[in-house]
């Protein structure tokens, strides 16, 4: 049980009742052209999650789909301000963002998200959430090395200074994930070529017109 659900807000829940929408899914769906998903970047700090996947949006957006990006820094402004880094925030960031996600696929948008999302558990919680195929797990593998000698935004070298603590890669784990349904290897392709490869797997496998260009 998530640690910010209370016995007393289960309580809550059991007496709201669950309104069926006038539009269906299928119906918003049909009216889009292109299968809705979750394209979930995981990846370390640095990896290039947000680069690539505002690419990818981008691309996505000009081939005329429906698309929203939500963005690790960005969320944690707004909907996410109360957490931290602590395994446990962590778990809750994903937890919710994963039900965000959700909400966006149900309105047939391909959704991208950029969060480093350590735990393995965490995205395959996000998987089920979701109906199959509509969570595309997309890890942005990148050396550590090849993470810390970027570091855009100086934040290895505070956490080797011991400024921050619970740093992922540092102090704090990150499970590599297992069956990704893309695997992109950023320190080997351009940032183009890591984008492309993206959207060509969803070309491949459906989820938008292969004769899109
Ligand atoms: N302790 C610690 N560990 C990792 N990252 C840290 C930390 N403190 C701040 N930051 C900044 O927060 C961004 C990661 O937030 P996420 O929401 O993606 O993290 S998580 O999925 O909950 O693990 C991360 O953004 P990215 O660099 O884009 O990954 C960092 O800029
Ligand atoms: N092939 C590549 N793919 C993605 N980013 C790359 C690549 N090559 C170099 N970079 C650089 O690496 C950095 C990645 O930063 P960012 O996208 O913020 O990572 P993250 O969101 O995973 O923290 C950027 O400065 C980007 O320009």
């Amino acid at each position: 049980m998530s640690p910010y659900k209370s016995v007393e807000t289960e309580d809550k829940s059991s007496d709201v009742v669950w309104h069926l929408a006038s539009v269906t899914h299928e119906q918003r769906v049909a009216s889009l052209g292109h299968n809705p998903a979750v394209l979930w970047f995981t990846g370390l700090s640095g990896s290039g999650k947000s680069t690539v996947a505002n690419v990818v949006d981008k691309l996505l957006h000009e081939l005329g789909c429906k698309t929203y990006l939500l963005d690790g820094d960005n969320v944690r402004h707004g909907l996410n301000g109360d957490l931290g880094f602590s395994d446990q925030d962590r778990v809750e960031n994903i937890r919710r963002i994963g039900e965000v996600s959700k909400l966006f696929v149900d309105a047939g948008l391909l959704v991208s998200t950029a969060f480093i999302s350590p735990f393995n558990a965490d995205r395959e919680m996000v998987r089920e959430l979701l109906a199959d195929k509509q969570f595309v797990e997309v890890y942005i593998d990148t050396p550590l090395e090849v993470c810390e000698q970027r570091d855009p935004k100086g934040l290895y070298k505070k956490a080797r200074a011991g400024e921050i603590k619970n740093f992922t890669g540092i102090d704090s784990a990150y499970e590599l994930p297992q069956h990704p349904e893309i695997h992109v290897k950023t320190a080997e392709q351009s940032i183009k070529e890591c984008a492309e490869q993206v959207v060509n797997y969803l070309k491949d496998n459906g989820y938008i017109n292969a004769s899109s260009s």
